[in-house]
């Protein structure tokens, strides 16, 4: 039976590098995949996937309006797919999870999401909660806070470095925007410069 994954981590553990490995896996032994991203994030260019070691691959760009589903029936009856991979999946809504999830279950296409399990406020991203109550397999891609502990949490910084603690959940950024932390040090951070 085909499953639907998540593999969660903060930012900079790995996520996006993994899901190119994934994908070049499947594809190395001859078979399609289709790649998914989110549209607002355009760190490396709309509708790519990039790693900071520099893999980087074209993506379907998704947004809230976008059925997963539809796009990925459409194009298995084109031609097979023999795997669906979506970075950024904190991005999705609900209602696309549930597509995904339709995916593994009635048209047997394995899905691997990727994404981010909390925000800078330390609460669930939408696709994260969805993810997490309905996916088959949680996979956790570990990376280390600078205190060598398990760095878990996202902290937003400014240009200072200072923590910011209030915002929209949705801000684009990389390493100059937000520092992977364990808890411990990311309490410590959002309470000192509150
Ligand atoms: N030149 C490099 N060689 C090896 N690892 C690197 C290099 N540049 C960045 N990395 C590592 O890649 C990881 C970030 O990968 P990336 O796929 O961009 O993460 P994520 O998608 O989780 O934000 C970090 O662990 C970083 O240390
Ligand atoms: C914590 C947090 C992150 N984001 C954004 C910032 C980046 O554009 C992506 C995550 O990228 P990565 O591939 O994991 O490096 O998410 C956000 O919008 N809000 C947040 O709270
Ligand atoms: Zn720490």
């Amino acid at each position: 039976m085909a499953k639907l994954y998540f593999y969660y981590a903060s930012m900079n553990a790995g996520k996006s590098t993994t899901l190119l490995q994934a994908d070049f896996n499947y594809r190395e032994r001859g078979m399609r995949t289709l790649l998914f991203t989110a549209g607002v994030h355009d760190r490396g260019g709309h509708g790519v996937i990039d790693s900071r070691i520099g893999l980087k691959a074209e993506a379907i760009p998704f947004d809230p309006a976008t059925d997963l589903r539809v796009i990925v029936e459409a194009e298995h009856f084109r031609a097979s797919v023999a795997c669906v991979l979506v970075d950024e999946s904190q991005f999705l809504s609900d209602a696309q999870v549930r597509q995904l999830a339709h995916l593994a279950d009635e048209v047997g296409i394995p899905v691997l999401c990727y994404g981010l399990r909390t925000d800078f406020q330390g609460r669930l991203f939408p696709g994260s909660a969805g993810l997490l109550a309905l996916a088959d397999s949680l996979v956790e891609i570990k990376s280390v806070c600078e205190c060598g502990r398990k760095a878990t949490m996202n902290l937003r910084v400014d240009a200072a470095g200072n923590a910011v603690s209030e915002g929209a959940q949705k801000e684009i950024g990389g390493n100059e925007r937000y520092v992977a932390l364990c808890r411990k040090h990311f309490m410590l951070r959002s309470s000192r410069d509150a």
